[in-house]
């Protein structure tokens, strides 16, 4: 069977269709957002500041993997602040007159999300700048030699931005944040009570144990948490009896190949290539790519950081090695001389 890495359960990533999935179980409120303790906390407090001065709140920018709650924040804030939220995104906006067109339409206090922000291109990037700092967009009118600017003022809103690239913005945008909340992964507790509370919203009784056990396969993800729940979910209605159980939970992640760590079959694959046909490395990324049929970048971009991230898979400059918890994690024993290959 073919692998298409990009259809794995455990990517990161979202598609439209999953993204309209996702909307449902979002929260929806601050006191509703499960983790990111740090982040709430200040988030809170620069909304609560805000909202007792009754003034737009400075930028906001969020940075962060994918999946871990960026949009939905984004959505929180216009919630708590009590007003609308205007969407956009980097790549959406090919020309500045494109965001000068939103700029110009926004109403007082409005919040303006730009999703993907690092993805701006440099016309329109300028063109922020200054709405952000001075509330002020320059309406360029005619062309050529005869073009002058008229300056528009805006009233007071405030700009979300979304980045999983925040060291992509250039430091002058970035300095036009006030407060940057920046999203790590979560702990497995906490996607516990993410996917508990997805299961409410659901309607699916969902076992403790068994939130337990998608949530330590669902890579500090809530995304991915919210998705292996859907699966089961399916399992249990086609072969189980309705319950989300431990051994539905196990079966289903057992048919999507999901192992006990989160890691799918690209992951395996890679890593049982660098331990079983190159003694555990260290050996080139393509040389590795090749053994698993795989393209490089796919190994690099798609298998690779997880792997890294996990303690799994190490980069020396002579390439890649697996580390001592790979083997055990494959339930095979390392070479005795791996020792000086870790070197
Ligand atoms: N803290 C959280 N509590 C509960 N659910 C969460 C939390 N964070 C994220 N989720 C859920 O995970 C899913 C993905 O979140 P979201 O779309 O906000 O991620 P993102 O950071 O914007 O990702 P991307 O970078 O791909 O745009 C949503 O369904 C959301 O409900
Ligand atoms: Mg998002």
């Amino acid at each position: 069977m073919e692998l298409d890495p990009a259809d794995s359960v455990v990517r990161p990533g979202a598609d439209d269709l999953e993204r309209a999935a996702e909307a449902a179980l979002r929260p929806r409120h601050l006191d509703e957002f499960v983790g990111q303790k740090v982040v709430r906390e200040q988030l809170s407090l620069v909304l609560q500041a805000a909202i007792g001065r009754g003034r737009a709140p400075d930028h906001v920018l969020l940075s962060g993997p994918p999946g871990l709650g960026k949009t939905t924040l984004a959505m929180i804030i216009a919630a708590e602040l009590g007003t609308s939220l205007r969407v956009t995104s980097g790549p959406a906006i090919q020309h500045a007159g494109d965001l000068a067109a939103i700029l110009s339409s926004l109403e007082e206090n409005e919040v303006l999300f730009i999703d993907e922000i690092h993805r701006l291109a440099r016309p329109a990037e300028e063109l922020l700048y200054v709405a952000m700092e001075d509330f002020r967009v320059d309406v360029v009118v005619g062309k050529g030699a005869g073009a002058s600017a008229i300056p528009l003022a805006l009233p007071p809103f405030t700009v979300v931005g979304a980045t999983t690239r925040a060291g992509l913005l250039p430091a002058p945008l970035r300095d036009r944040f006030g407060f940057t909340g920046h999203l790590d992964f979560y702990a497995d507790d906490e996607l516990e009570r993410v996917l508990l509370r997805s299961a409410g919203l659901l309607g699916v009784p969902l076992a403790h144990e068994a939130a337990a056990e998608i949530a330590s396969r669902s890579r500090g993800t809530p995304r991915i948490a919210n998705r292996l729940l859907r699966r089961v979910r399916d399992w249990a209605q086609v072969r189980g009896d309705g319950t989300l159980s431990l051994e539905a939970a196990r079966a289903a992640l057992e048919v999507y190949e999901v192992d006990r760590r989160g890691l799918d079959r690209l992951d395996r694959s890679v890593l049982t290539a660098l331990c079983t046909r190159f003694g555990g490395g260290p050996v080139g990324l393509t040389t590795l790519a090749v053994a698993v049929g795989e393209e490089p970048e796919t190994v690099e971009t798609v298998a690779e950081p997880f792997l890294v991230r996990e303690g799994l898979i190490g980069r020396t400059p002579r390439g890649r090695v697996a580390t001592a918890e790979a083997w055990t994690h494959l339930g095979l024993s390392a070479p005795t001389a791996a020792d000086t290959l870790f070197g």
